[in-house]
């Protein structure tokens, strides 16, 4: 015996209901025109993950069930065909509702399960949302018994115990699994120990594809009953994998393509590219434009839009100030030039002048300090968006993590915009994926597209005369491994102190991230990278004397 599974590895859009369940219907007549037997489709793929607080709206629900019998519908011609279908479930007389993977068969909802263990740490939410299941779900595709998981079931030993006590013989899990470094490696590690506790092969079906902050990086797999990756799908597109399994000798052999992992820069890169093009896309913005200091952070920004976009959707807009170093210049058209993006210049020297005359009376007898310097990042802000208004681009904003982590952006300058690209990168890593990027060009847009000078020089806001950012924070390595440590691992200012750093650095950096609560509650949202971003995996208080 033989059974062709497909996972469909897909791009879903959050509330698209119509067009989510339309592509499941393609892909279902593909993996039958190819011979599958079972399609398994990623957790909540009909109506996207997440669908956040949708989920709590009853139109919105009984939308979902409309659509699931849309599915069915129009599948029920696939003879042969098994669907396993991620969805959200009502639950009679329940406010909340089932996180739930249906088997669909001849056109029928045959069967459904319930997840039940549901993630609320880090970005996940979902006990807001769904009443947990408590059975397990195996069903039968020719002979073979397929026990059902969805997510966070296999990241405990219960659920999958519970489905092999229950006769499977194979575990199919539907997953959306947002990515951050190294997570894709971590997940296999994980089903392997599933795959050791029960002694049954896993296929793991997972999205692909942008949403908010979140991207979802495929990497579908297989493991064998040996814990050995059997097929691994392609990451950060779109895939239909296809793995054979057959009986030999009492044992089951599960066969298919195995895509190599990218190295950890490249999944980064491609995180990003990813989570730009889909916010883009999914929100109809005909392109994205950001302001070109000639420094790395918008040289980054720049790089990244152009791989996910293409040149022609992507404009740039230098707006020097008197401060403004003629190297800045010079390397900001050299990289618009090396990438072919649209190009201009707006000085702001009339606009700061106007502004100070504005305040001239108010300010007298006062020396001029930052004030200064975040009326040359507002005017900057109000120009971009002002090009935004008009011809309906959104604003990428350059800000890095070491930026957000310290406040180290001024409010309605710099942080006016519609999407921070990098805002989950710190600045050591921002320069080794400039580095990465100039040397690597995994889109086809040309190796090189930073300027060697903009890696090399200091950076400079380049808001009064000699400006550098190091005069103000500590050196880039050491503000990067203190934010690490208190913002992604929890450490205390003691912890930190401990493990070397200097008390008055860790005291200094500790205490602007605390204070700065206020300005990231401002920011726009931006690619999560890692285990623990500024954005959803970040609750804390701004009003808040808590100090450690
Ligand atoms: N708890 C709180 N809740 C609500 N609002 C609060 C607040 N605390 C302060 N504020 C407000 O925030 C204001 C201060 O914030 P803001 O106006 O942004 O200004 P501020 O943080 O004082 O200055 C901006 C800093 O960012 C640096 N910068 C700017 C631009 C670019 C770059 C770069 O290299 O990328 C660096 C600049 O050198 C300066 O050190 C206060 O005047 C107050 O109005
Ligand atoms: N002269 C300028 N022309 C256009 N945009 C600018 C200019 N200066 C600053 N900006 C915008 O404001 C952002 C913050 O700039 P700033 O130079 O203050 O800090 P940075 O974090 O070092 O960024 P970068 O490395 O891009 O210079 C820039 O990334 C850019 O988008
Ligand atoms: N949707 C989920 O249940 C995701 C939770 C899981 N631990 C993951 O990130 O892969």
């Amino acid at each position: 015996m033989t059974l062709s599974i497909c996972t469909a590895q897909l791009n879903f859009v959050v509330g698209d209901l119509p067009g989510n369940a339309q592509k499941i219907i393609v892909a279902a007549r593909a993996a039958h025109a190819a011979g599958a037997r079972l399609l398994l489709t990623p957790e909540l793929a009909l109506c996207g993950y997440s669908a956040e607080d949708l989920l709590l709206r009853p139109a919105f629900l009984a939308a979902c069930e409309a659509a699931v019998q849309t599915v069915a519908r129009e599948t029920a011609d696939l003879t042969g065909l098994v669907i396993v279908l991620g969805h959200p479930q009502r639950v009679a007389g329940a406010r909340l509702c089932h996180n739930a993977a249906s088997v669909l068969r001849h056109g029928v909802v045959e069967c459904s399960y319930a997840k039940q263990a549901l993630p609320n740490y880090h970005v996940f939410d979902e006990q807001r949302y769904f009443t947990p299941g408590q059975a397990p779900c195996v069903f039968e595709v020719e002979g073979l018994r397929i026990g059902l998981l969805v997510c966070e079931d296999a990241w405990q030993a219960g659920p999958a115990q519970q489905a092999a006590q229950a006769g499977a013989q194979l575990l199919a899990v539907i997953n959306a699994s947002p990515f951050h470094a190294d997570k894709p490696a971590q997940r296999e590690a994980v089903l392997r120990q599933r795959v050791q506790e029960t002694g049954l092969p896993v296929v793991y079906a997972h999205m692909v594809g942008g949403q908010d902050e979140l991207v979802f990086d495929g990497h579908s797999f297989a493991l064998g009953a040996d814990g050995a990756v059997a097929a691994r799908a392609p990451g950060f597109e779109e895939s239909l994998m296809s793995v054979q399994v057959t009986a030999q000798a009492g044992a089951l052999a599960l066969r298919g393509d195995v895509q190599p992992l990218a190295g950890a820069p490249e999944q980064l890169w491609r995180a990003l590219v990813l989570g730009v093009r889909d916010y883009v896309g999914k929100n109809g913005f005909p392109g994205v434009l950001l302001g070109l200091s000639g420094g790395i952070d918008s040289a980054l920004v720049l790089a990244i839009a152009v791989d996910a976009l293409g040149a022609s959707k992507v404009r740039t807009v230098m707006m020097p100030s008197p401060y403004t170093a003629d190297i800045s210049w010079i390397d900001a058209r050299d990289m618009a030039e090396r990438l072919h993006v649209a190009y201009e210049e707006i000085a702001i020297a009339p606009q700061f002048e106007a502004f100070k005359a504005a305040l001239a009376a108010d300010f007298a007898g006062r020396a001029e300090d930052t004030t200064e310097e975040n009326l040359q990042a507002r005017i900057r802000g109000t120009l971009l968006m002002a090009l935004s208004n008009k011809f309906g681009s959104v604003v990428l904003t350059t800000g890095n993590k070491s930026e957000m982590a310290t406040g180290y952006c001024t409010l309605y300058g710099d942080m006016a915009g519609g999407f921070a690209v990098i805002k989950d990168l710190v600045k050591t890593q921002v320069f080794a994926l400039a580095n990465w990027r100039n040397a690597n060009d995994p889109f086809g847009t040309g190796v090189n597209p930073i300027p060697e000078r903009i890696i090399t020089r200091p950076p400079s806001a380049e808001l009064r005369p000699d400006q550098k950012d190091q005069d103000s924070l500590p050196p880039y390595d050491v503000l990067d491994a203190i934010v690490e440590r208190y913002m992604e691992n929890d450490e205390s200012v003691n912890d930190i102190v401990a493990a070397g750093f200097d008390p008055a650095d860790v005291e200094r950096v500790t205490r602007l991230i605390q204070i700065n609560e206020h300005k990231r509650r401002q920011a726009p949202i931006g690619v999560r990278l890692t285990r623990r971003s500024f954005g959803k995996d970040w609750r804390y208080p701004i009003t808040n004397k808590f100090r450690a």
